[in-house]
C-alpha cells in the first residue's frame, strides 16, 4: 500500500511546530488535525505515528540526515516514514531521495556511538548512567524509545477480570492478565475502546499497570477517609474508589479545574459515589486545613518531569532540562509537606512520581524525612506483602519499563507514628 505524498508535507508541518517545544506534542497534533479536518483517518494515523518515531529517534535521525540534500525537516520525515512503512511505500519522493533513503536504511545503527543510540539528551543520559550504569541505561533507553502496550484496569465493582478477558478474546483482541496488578489486562494491540460497551458501561478504564500498582500500594480500605492530593483526571482516584468498594470518603484534590473536569465522565461511568472532587488554589489552600490529621491515607501522585512515561510522551525528554527538574523538586517537596498534615496518627502517606530521576524521588523522600520526624518509611517489601503483590523491591517501589513492562514509576510509603 502506497502512502499519499500529502502525509510527507503534513508531517513536516506538524513536526516543525512540535520541534519548537512550546507545548506537548499530542496537543499540537490534535490542534493540527482540527485545523485540517479533511485529513483522512489513515493519513492522521501515519502523521502521528511518524512524528512520534522521529521524537523517539531524534539523535540517530539527526545524524543520518546529515547526508542527503534538501530541507532537513523533510529528511527527518522520510527517515521516520521509511522506518515504519519501508521505502517502497513512500509516494511522492524523487529518485534521488529514494537512492539516499535506501543507502541510509542499510547503515547498521548498532555501530553508532552508544550515547547516540540511546536517543536521550546528554544531561538526562548522564544522570541515568550515574544511577543505573551504562549497560542498564542502554537497556532502559531502548525500551523507553518504543511505544507502550495498552493496559486496562477492570472496574471490579462492575465486572470480573476473567469475564472481561473472555469478552475481549471473542472480539477477537489478543490480551492477557497483567503480571502484577490484580485487575489489569494487557492488550497486544491498540483498539477503538471508546466505542465498546465494556468501556461505555464503565467496566474498564485505560491505565498503565504501573499506575494500577501505585493505587494498590495505597492500601485503601472500606469505610476509610482517603485523600488523593494530586488527583488530575482521576486515574488513580477511580482505582482507589473501587478499592474502598464505593464506601467511606475519597477526596480528589487538584489545582487544575480542567483536569478535574475530565474526571467527571469517568466517575459517571465507574458508578462510584464516594468521590469528592475539590479544586484547590495551591497546596496550602485553607480548604485543606479542615481535614488536618483526619485522613487514614493520603496519596501524593506528584507533578513531575514525566520522564518515566517516554514510551507515551517522547517529546518530554526534549522539553525537560536540569532547570525544570530543579523547579519541580521544590514543588514536590512543598506538596509532600502540605499533604502530610492531613494524615492522622497511625495513618499512611504515599509519595509517587512517574520520574526515573533520584532528584524527584529518593532525594525528595530524604528531604521530607529529615524535616518531619512524625513519619517513618515503611519498607516497600512490607507494603507489597500486605497487598499480596508479587514484586521484589527494597525500600521503594521502582518500576522500570525494561524490567516490569510498565512506565517508569517511583513510590515511597510513610507511616505517621506520632
Ligand atoms: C501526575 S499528575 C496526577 C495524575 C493523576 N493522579 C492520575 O492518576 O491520573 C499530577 C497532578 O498534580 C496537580 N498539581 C500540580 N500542583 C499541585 C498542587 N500544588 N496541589 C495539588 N495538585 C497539584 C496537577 O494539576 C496534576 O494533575
Amino acid at each position: 500500500m502506497r502512502l499519499s505524498p500529502l502525509v510527507i508535507t503534513h508531517t513536516e508541518q506538524v513536526l516543525r511546530e512540535i520541534l519548537q517545544f512550546a507545548g506537548p506534542a499530542d496537543v499540537v497534533i490534535s490542534r493540527y488535525f482540527r485545523e485540517h479536518a479533511k485529513l483522512g483517518m489513515r493519513e492522521r494515523g501515519a502523521i502521528a505515528e511518524t512524528v512520534y518515531v522521529i521524537l523517539r529517534n531524534r539523535l540517530v535521525y539527526n545524524h543520518l540526515s546529515e547526508s542527503g540534500r534538501g530541507a532537513q525537516m523533510r529528511r527527518l520525515v522520510l527517515l521516520g516514514l521509511a522506518d515504519i512503512y519501508g521505502v517502497e511505500a513512500l509516494g511522492g519522493i524523487s529518485e534521488e531521495e529514494k537512492v539516499w533513503l535506501e543507502h541510509v536504511m542499510k547503515i547498521d545503527r548498532a555501530r553508532l556511538p552508544k550515547k547516540m543510540q540511546a536517543n536521550l539528551p546528554d544531561w538526562f543520559y548522564n544522570r541515568l548512567v550515574a544511577q543505573y550504569g551504562e549497560d542498564e541505561t542502554l537497556r532502559l533507553a531502548a525500551v523507553l524509545n518504543t511505544p507502550a502496550s495498552l493496559d486496562l484496569r477492570v472496574n471490579t465493582l462492575k465486572a470480573k477480570r476473567e469475564d472481561v478477558l473472555k469478552v475481549l478474546k471473542e472480539v477477537p483482541v489478543e490480551c492477557e492478565p497483567t503480571p502484577y496488578a490484580s485487575s489489569g489486562i494487557r492488550l497486544h494491540r491498540k483498539i477503538a475502546l471508546q466505542n465498546m460497551p465494556l468501556f461505555k458501561e464503565g467496566n474498564v478504564e485505560v491505565q498503565d499497570e504501573g499506575s494500577q500498582l501505585l493505587a494498590q500500594i495505597v492500601g485503601a480500605k472500606r469505610g476509610e477517609m482517603v485523600v488523593d492530593f494530586c488527583a488530575g483526571a482521576g486515574g488513580k482516584t477511580l482505582a482507589l474508589g473501587v478499592a474502598m468498594r464505593n464506601t467511606g470518603r475519597l477526596y480528589a484534590f487538584d489545582v487544575s479545574d480542567r483536569r478535574l473536569a475530565k474526571m467527571k465522565p469517568r466517575l459517571a461511568r465507574s458508578g462510584l459515589s464516594n468521590v469528592h472532587p475539590v479544586q484547590i488554589a495551591h497546596e496550602r489552600d485553607a480548604r485543606i486545613k479542615r481535614l488536618a490529621a483526619k485522613a487514614d491515607r493520603v496519596l501524593v501522585d506528584s507533578p513531575c518531569s514525566g520522564l518515566g512515561t517516554l514510551r507515551r510522551n517522547p517529546d518530554l525528554k526534549w522539553r525537560q532540562t536540569p532547570e525544570t527538574i530543579a523547579e519541580m523538586a521544590q514543588k514536590q517537596q512543598a506538596i509532600l509537606e502540605s499533604a502530610a498534615r492531613l494524615v492522622r496518627p497511625g495513618g499512611r502517606l504515599v509519595y509517587a512520581t512517574c520520574s526515573l530521576l533520584d532528584d524527584e524521588n529518593e532525594k525528595i523522600v530524604a528531604g521530607f524525612l529529615e524535616k518531619d520526624d512524625r513519619f517513618v518509611l515503611v519498607p516497600m517489601q512490607q507494603v507489597l506483602g500486605e497487598g499480596k503483590i508479587g514484586l521484589e523491591m527494597g525500600d521503594y517501589l521502582k518500576l522500570l519499563p525494561q524490567i516490569h513492562q510498565t512506565d517508569g514509576f517511583f513510590a515511597a510509603v510513610f507511616e505517621r507514628v506520632r
